[in-house]
């Protein structure tokens, strides 16, 4: 053992490399100590290896940044001491987020059931224990041949403190890795079975409450027939005081249901909310998908479905299973007389079911009508000063006032389809209970019938239909909660960008070699493609321009390269790697994309730049602002960092928002660059310094650039020219200018 690297503090570097067997010192933890920048990205290591351990393959980076979200959620404040402040319990939240269970525990002896797991000792420092054998334990240490080193128990405890994270393997985990061809749920109706020991709960409530509802018909009919003639007020009492026990009771059952109703209604909601805000956000920025303005919509009637899923609309639906007791109890009671009933049930829903087909039509166009409007009215409102400049009010006002007026005329349309059913479905159950009287009477002059029975059936009929007359005015509501179910649903069961399905291949490092093989791009199926590039190879930290004219293909190909967009045919292939292979994880942290026109979200500045929330260093925002050359502006700012940017992202100038672009492209520090005429919006003494300051950022890094900047070409070493989306011409950039210009010299085309 004398030769092996005790791994007590591989994640910090202050006592590794420990080296004779000898138990590094334990050194206490002050607040004081140097900051150790290394430790947190050691401990993402270590928690790394725990994990592949435990058969799941999350990337040192990944965990990293989960780290660092979990550190600054818990101490909400941005510092720089980013190292120390990653606790077990930010690793156990870590490993949870990776899908594990994780707990920190106070262990109180060594046992060989505890490990594999992480040990925290007395210094702070971490620890992998990998299992215990007798007296030794076998701790990871990356600088073992095997990986692992052995460590005697006796020498292991003194610096032991007691603590260790531990981690298992989630049965959802296991249901993915081992039965990955399972169904899954359903993105709605997914979440009412999560909660169907509520339901089994609401449904037992509600059997009970309809069974003491018998009462007050029990009570009439008693009355009547035992009570008057024998004028027994002793028994009235009783009866009296029975029916309303009962009653009270049904209403605290009642009351129970609607709350566990409610509760039940708001975890689905948030289950489902979260759902679709994460596929809307995962979504595949693919052609042809609905417009964000149809998304907008739908995402909206979210309310309508959620208005619809309340505990009334469930409370309605729990009693219709029980209106079978009342018909069954009215059987008994007046024998044939319950086919009265059943007549007037069937007629009281009969026009809600018919009418489905023309109520889903008017929702329809309603909801087309009313996104339309929502749209033209986020135009208006971001849009304005074009509108304004542009003459454009007059035809904004027409096309508001038509989509105003069908969406008007259509939604009264249902109101009233709406209303007739509700106003029919009441107006049977009280024919209904008129006829149940008569046939009652015609029974009493037989003398089949006492007049006690009469009563407890009609009040018997009101209670059976009256769960009817509620499920038509939900029928009428049904149209328009399933035309939002069916836009939701498009959103729910969109392309993801990281489908659930299917497992990719992670990679820690990506170098940036780039190979085209075949590629396709269409945006319209029918059209000719956009780009079309049989074969391209570029190699690692090369630095290529693409030139072309307006609408040559150049973004396009662009998004393609960064990912945004999938070819239509074709491959690309990153390291080797078709695109849709790597993970995109690894892919949106080693590929940087700066497109033309950046966009800024409605927050502070330091928001804006930080949108990965990642960046706790200030010191950093700033550098990477005077990279961007925007740190003068902002030191001089009062607001500095806090600037406030508006709704719509307005706040700073067209230049100032490149700029941002840039140094949110420094913070991410990627080795493959893909820039969209990134200097366009900058003025000329500002390029020339961003150009002199990426003479150097660019060095090691693959960066393909879309311009018509000398400046940025004189960056670049080879230049590819598009035109119609094929490639014209491909050289070194020296070469491929002087045969433009002495082209544009011997005025042949460009
Ligand atoms: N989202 C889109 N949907 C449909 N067609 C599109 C879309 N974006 C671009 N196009 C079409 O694809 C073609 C190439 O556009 P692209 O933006 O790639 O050109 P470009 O070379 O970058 O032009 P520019 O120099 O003006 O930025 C254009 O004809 C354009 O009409």
């Amino acid at each position: 053992m004398a030769d092996r690297v005790i791994a007590f503090d591989l994640n910090a570097a202050r006592v590794s490399g420990a080296s004779d067997g000898v138990l590094p010192k334990a050194v206490p933890a002050t607040p004081s100590a140097p900051k150790a920048p290394g430790r947190a990205r050691a401990r993402a290591e270590l928690a790394s290896a725990y994990a592949a351990l435990l058969g799941a393959q999350v990337p040192a980076a990944d965990i990293l940044e989960q780290m660092l979200l979990a550190v600054g959620e818990a101490t909400a404040a941005v510092t720089g001491a980013e190292a120390d402040e990653v606790q077990p319990e930010h690793i156990a939240a870590v490993l949870r987020v990776a899908g594990m269970t994780a707990t920190v525990e106070q262990i109180a002896r060594l046992s060989p059931g505890q490990w594999p797991a992480l040990a925290q000792m007395t210094s702070g420092q971490l620890v992998l224990v990998i299992k215990q054998e007798a007296e030794l334990l076998f701790v990871y240490d990356k600088t073992c041949p095997d990986q692992r080193a052995e460590v005697a128990l006796a020498e292991f405890a003194p610096f032991f403190s007691g603590r260790i994270i531990r981690a298992r393997t989630s049965l959802r985990q296991l249901e993915s890795r081992h039965a990955p061809d399972t169904a899954p749920e359903h993105w709605f109706w997914g979440a009412f079975k999560a909660q169907r020991r509520a339901f089994v709960e609401v449904a037992l409530g509600s059997l009970f409450a309809n069974i003491l509802a018998v009462a007050v018909s029990m009570f009439s009919m008693q009355v009547y027939d035992r009570v008057i003639p024998h004028k027994s007020e002793a028994t009235l009492w009783v009866l009296a005081l029975g029916a309303l026990l009962a009653l009270v009771l049904e209403m605290a059952l009642k009351l129970a249901r609607s709350g566990l109703m409610d509760l039940a209604g708001r975890k689905i909601e948030l289950t489902v909310q979260g759902l679709l805000m994460d596929r809307l956000l995962g979504m595949k920025a693919a052609p042809g998908r609905r417009s964000p303005s149809q998304l907008f919509s739908a995402m909206r009637e979210f309310s309508s479905v959620r208005e619809f899923f309340t505990a009334s609309t469930i409370g309605t639906i729990a009693d219709i299973p029980f209106i079978f007791i009342f018909l069954a109890l009215v059987a008994s009671i007046g024998g044939n007389l319950v086919w009265v009933l059943l007549a007037g049930a069937i007629l009281m829903v009969v026009p809600g079911f018919l009418l489905q087909g023309k109520m889903m039509k008017i929702t329809q166009s309603t909801q087309g009508a009313s996104a339309r409007a929502a749209k033209l009215l986020h135009e208006a409102i971001y849009e304005h000063e074009t509108v304004a400049t542009q003459r454009g009010a007059d035809r904004f006002k027409r096309v508001w006032e038509e989509l105003t007026t069908l969406s008007a005329v259509k939604s009264s349309e249902s109101r009233k389809l709406a209303s007739a059913l509700t106003y029919w479905a009441q107006m049977m159950q009280q024919a209904t209970y008129v006829t149940a009287v008569m046939v009652g009477a015609y029974m009493v002059f037989e003398g089949e019938f006492t007049v006690g029975a009469i009563i407890a059936i009609g009040l018997l009929t009101s209670r059976t239909l009256a769960p009817l007359t509620q499920l038509a005015g939900t029928m009428a509501r049904w149209a328009n909660v399933k035309a939002a179910l069916q836009g939701l649903e498009e959103i729910a069961g969109a392309d993801q960008v990281q489908a659930a399905s299917r497992s990719y291949l992670r990679a820690e490092r990506i170098e940036g070699e780039y190979e085209l093989r075949g590629l396709e791009f269409k945006y319209d199926p029918e059209a000719s493609a956009t780009v079309d590039i049989a074969a391209l190879r570029i190699p690692p930290g090369q630095r290529v321009a693409i030139l072309g004219s307006n609408g040559s293909g150049k973004s396009t190909l662009l998004k393609l390269l960064a990912g945004v967009y999938e070819p239509t045919a074709g491959r690309i292939l990153l390291d080797g790697v078709d695109l849709g292979q790597l993970h995109p994880r690894d892919l949106r942290r080693a590929v940087g994309y700066l497109s033309q026109d950046v966009r800024l979200f409605s927050g502070t500045l330091r928001d804006n730049l930080n949108l990965t929330q990642l960046e706790r260093d200030e010191d950093r925002l700033y550098r990477a602002l005077d990279f961007a050359g925007l740190g003068p502006f902002l030191r001089g700012h009062p607001k500095g960092l806090d600037l406030p940017i508006r709704d719509g992202g307005e706040g700073l100038s067209v230049g100032q928002r490149q700029s941002i672009g840039w140094a949110r492209l420094w913070l991410q520090d990627p080795t493959v660059v893909i820039l969209d005429e990134p200097t366009a919006a900058l003025d000329t003494t500002l390029e020339t310094t961003l150009v002199s300051r990426l003479e150097t950022w660019l060095d090691g890094r693959t960066a393909i650039i879309a311009t018509h900047r000398v400046p940025i070409l004189a960056l670049t070493a080879r230049t590819l020219i598009l035109q119609n989306g094929r490639m014209a011409v491909d050289g070194p950039r020296d070469a491929v200018l002087a045969h433009l210009t002495k082209a544009k010299a011997a005025g042949g085309p460009k």
